[in-house]
């Protein structure tokens, strides 16, 4: 396929279904479930056996990260008896991408077959009971980045994809946050796994303290750069969707605070809690129906 998809900034119905089979023409594997890794959690692909790998820059128009912490892999295999593929990595608007560029993947994902898909970040604990290390289940989001305008589905929309008006009342599935809890508490983590709401600004800088104390007022929990414009695209072209942040550091809510958020911190904490994630994903994996 030619490689002039890779200047393209949003692609047609055609163009996604191009990528899609040029994808599914290298591997064998045909999941159903698809899993997006947030900084530092590309860990999750130990969980994967069979595994057939291949690097975003082999594929057409993807858009490859430039981001410590982002491997930059589509890895496809088994995971608990199920066929998976997972997003070792994602893109950001941050790196100068459309957002359209950075959800190029979700709809490929859905052309290949994916009907339902994980989305997992790092982000900030807002929500003052939050500790590092904390996993909050995400219930709901607000799309702060959406506000200004940044905003995947902005642009013609094409009916193939999904509506033009999607709903985003149920955005993630309320059965997977439930089996996600359940999960939890079978394997005794209740203690540190919660269920929030998720904001996104568009970074990369992290937030000023006037910044995270509007967050609080909002009802914001925990706040990244990410995960919300890829779930906007998934539930517009029908996925069924399941959300997880890691709260890799706590935001700094005090003026004059000497303490400052670091991308060395984020990373510090996927890798401190790695087998955690990984052994709550296989779990819920473990009971997904597909
Ligand atoms: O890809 P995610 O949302 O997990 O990454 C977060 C947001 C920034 O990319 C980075 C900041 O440390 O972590
Ligand atoms: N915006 C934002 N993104 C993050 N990703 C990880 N931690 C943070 C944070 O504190 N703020």
């Amino acid at each position: 396929m030619s490689r002039d998809m890779d200047s393209k900034n949003t692609f047609t119905y055609e163009d996604v279904e191009m990528i899609a089979n040029h994808i599914l023409e290298k591997v064998k594997c045909r999941p159903k479930l698809g899993i997006i890794c947030g900084s530092g959690l590309g860990k999750l692909v130990d969980l994967v056996e069979d595994k057939e790998v291949l690097p975003y820059q082999e594929i057409p128009g993807f858009p490859v990260s430039t981001v410590p912490g982002h491997e930059g892999k589509l890895v496809f295999g088994q995971l608990r008896g199920k066929s998976v593929v997972l997003m070792q990595g994602r893109a950001h608007c941050y790196e100068g991408y459309t957002p359209q560029k950075i959800t190029l993947p979700v709809r490929t994902m859905k052309m290949m077959g994916i009907t339902t898909l994980f989305v997992t970040n790092a982000a900030g604990g807002v929500n003052k009971k939050y500790n590092i290390g904390d996993i909050m289940i995400i219930k709901d989001h607000v799309n702060l980045a959406g506000f200004a305008g940044v905003n995947p589905l902005v642009g013609v929309n094409d009916e193939k994809f999904g509506p033009r008006f999607p709903a985003m009342s149920n955005a993630y599935d309320l059965g997977l946050r439930q089996l996600a809890l359940a999960k939890a508490k079978e394997i005794g983590f209740s203690d540190f796994v919660r269920e929030g709401v998720y904001s996104m600004m568009v970074g990369p800088n992290f937030e000023t303290v006037t910044e995270c104390k509007i967050l609080s007022l909002l009802l914001v929990d925990a706040t990244g750069m990410s995960t919300i414009p890829e779930v906007l695209v998934a539930k517009h072209c029908g996925m069924r969707v399941f959300g997880m942040s890691l709260i890799t550091n706590v935001v700094i809510s005090e003026y004059d605070s000497p303490a400052h958020a670091n991308h060395q911190e984020v990373l510090e904490t996927g890798e401190r809690r790695s087998k955690d994630l990984q052994q709550l994903v296989a779990a819920i994996v473990a009971d997904l129906d597909l």
